[in-house]
């Protein structure tokens, strides 16, 4: 499993602070939320977030596009230093387009599905993508409760990827915690997102060896 910190739930004066500290606790990916207030009711983080935060740290970035019209975008995110990108099937209307594009610019692409979108949507593009983020609270703000029942589409997913014999990773965002992180790596998940469970808490590197700790359990 590989955990990445939801900068959304991060200090905005001061991301370098918190990055370092999560740093620290052994983190080599970060999460990054671009919202559009149009796809979803919310505005957070652009390309000059990525431009300012690739060069005070290591780590991958991992860009979550929550917005319309990504293709408009790709370029100047991967510009940025987005190691990963990944854009919602749900905003897209040529995704197998958004994907090739993605690609082009030597960058993982990654596919969203909000809960309500059923993974047979992914059929005819699964061969073309790095990983799949299954979202496990609607998109657009941090704090929100897990949705249990998107247990059984990680592991639905899991069971397609697996019947191809593709090497796609799961992703799974929103409402993680130290009680809903089995499950999600139980049905299959092996990269996941924490905002709050990380950055919410007094001692970010307790909650995160906390937090990786699972894995071995
Ligand atoms: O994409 C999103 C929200 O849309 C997430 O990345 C949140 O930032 C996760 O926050 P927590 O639910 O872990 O607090």
């Amino acid at each position: 499993m590989r955990l990445a910190p939801s900068l959304l739930a991060a200090n905005f004066a001061n991301f370098e602070k918190d990055i370092k500290e999560v740093e620290k606790a052994g983190i080599d990916l970060l999460h990054i939320d671009v919202m559009d207030g149009h796809f979803v009711p919310n505005i957070a983080m652009g390309v000059d977030v990525v431009k300012a935060i690739r060069p005070i740290t290591s780590c991958e970035l991992d860009v979550h596009l929550m917005i319309e019209q990504a293709d408009a975008f790709i370029h100047d995110f991967a510009k940025a230093g987005a190691n990963m990108i990944s854009v919602h099937v749900e905003a897209c209307s040529h995704l197998h387009r958004t994907i090739q594009l993605i690609k082009q610019h030597g960058v993982k692409a990654g596919v969203v599905l909000n809960p309500a979108t059923p993974v047979d949507v992914l059929t005819p593009i699964l061969g073309d993508i790095d990983f799949v983020l299954i979202m496990t609270v609607n998109p657009g703000f941090g704090g929100q409760s897990f949705i249990h029942s998107m247990v059984d589409k990680i592991s639905a997913l899991k069971a397609m990827i697996d019947k191809r014999n593709l090497s796609i990773e799961i992703e799974v965002d929103g409402g993680i915690n130290a009680e809903t992180l089995p499950l999600c790596l139980k049905a299959g998940a092996t990269l996941v997102v924490a905002g709050s469970a990380i950055f919410g808490q007094e001692n970010r590197q307790k909650a995160i060896q906390d937090l990786l700790e699972k894995d071995l359990s």
